[in-house]
């Protein structure tokens, strides 16, 4: 089997365009979107991270707002860079950059982003409206890989899904949205017995366990649809995710690679999700 290439940069690369038409209609009525990223420390990746983030809110026609902060930045300076972009009504979405330093306690600066900016949906309240099912903002990473299922035409209703991995950015929020999408979701992680068994019976696999080509063919049903969330470096140094592409790709129907999967599809549910929360300060969407 040859199996379909999910291709996540070029559909994120749709979604961005319908995005920034969408933005100039909003600015045309005096709405213009804003986000601000907060970026805590030097750790390299996030840096680029947030740069991709700022280069795409610009490239859609939004406002950037990007604060940088030392990594000795205290809990209490953090909190109140926070409150103040909280009261600013020229920002619709704040996102604080994870991982922050081991000294700040990241619940409490969640915590503290007001619920309607929380476009990162990691605040308990969008979590539980999420759980719920009632409408909130989804966090980027599982909402990018629904969207990469949808356009893709994937069946997800009556589907047995299988996530590897429960964290609470994407794990667990992902098998929740199967979950109402009518699939019948199994979590497994690193305590998870006979892990090959249970990824075996996966008509959708989805693997964040956070090791490089980790998840090899034996792994995987022969016709699976195959997303990979990892961001590795292999011993070449060259960026893989946890899925073994090369051997995955001889037995599924469809996979994500890694790079252009999964990962573009994060920024782009950003935009989405600052400009839902702008319509929604500008009255012109609930
Ligand atoms: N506050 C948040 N922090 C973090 C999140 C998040 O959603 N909110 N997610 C990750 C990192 N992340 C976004 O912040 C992210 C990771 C990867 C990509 C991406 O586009 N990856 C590319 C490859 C990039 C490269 O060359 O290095 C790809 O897969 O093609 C975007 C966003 C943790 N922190």
């Amino acid at each position: 089997m040859v199996a379909q290439l999910i291709d996540g940069k070029g559909i994120g690369q749709t979604i961005k365009a319908e995005i920034a038409e969408e933005v100039k209609e909003l600015v045309k009525q005096g709405c213009k979107p804003g986000l601000a990223v907060i970026l805590v420390g030097d750790d390299p990746a996030s840096a680029t991270y947030v740069k991709n983030k700022e280069k795409a809110t610009l490239a859609a026609g939004m406002t950037s707002r990007l604060i940088r902060l030392s990594a000795e930045t205290t809990q209490e300076e953090l909190l109140s860079h926070v409150r103040q972009l909280n009261e600013d009504n020229d920002i619709h979405g704040i996102l604080v950059q994870l991982p922050l330093p081991k000294h700040l306690d990241e619940d409490e600066v969640i915590r503290t982003i007001t619920p309607d900016k929380d476009v990162d949906g990691f605040h308990p309240i969008n979590v539980g409206k999420m759980v719920i099912g009632q409408p909130t903002y989804l966090s980027c990473t599982p909402y990018g890989i629904i969207e990469l299922l949808e356009r893709t035409n994937v069946e997800i209703a009556g589907r047995h899904a299988v996530v590897i991995g429960r964290s609470n950015i994407v794990g667990k929020p992902m098998g929740q949205l199967l979950l109402q999408r009518d699939a019948t979701v199994t979590y497994c992680h690193s305590r998870t017995p006979n892990l090959a068994e249970m990824t075996k019976q996966a008509d959708i696999l989805v693997v964040a366990v956070g090791r490089a080509k980790m998840i090899d063919a034996s792994y995987v049903k022969e016709g699976a649809v195959v997303i990979d969330v990892g961001m590795n470096r292999d011993e070449q140094g060259k960026l893989c995710g946890d899925v073994d592409f090369d051997s995955v790709k001889e037995v599924s129907s469809a996979i994500t690679p890694v790079p252009g999967g999964v990962g573009p599809m994060t920024i782009t549910m950003l935009l989405k999700n600052t400009v839902h929360s702008a319509k929604r300060a500008c009255g012109i969407e609930q």
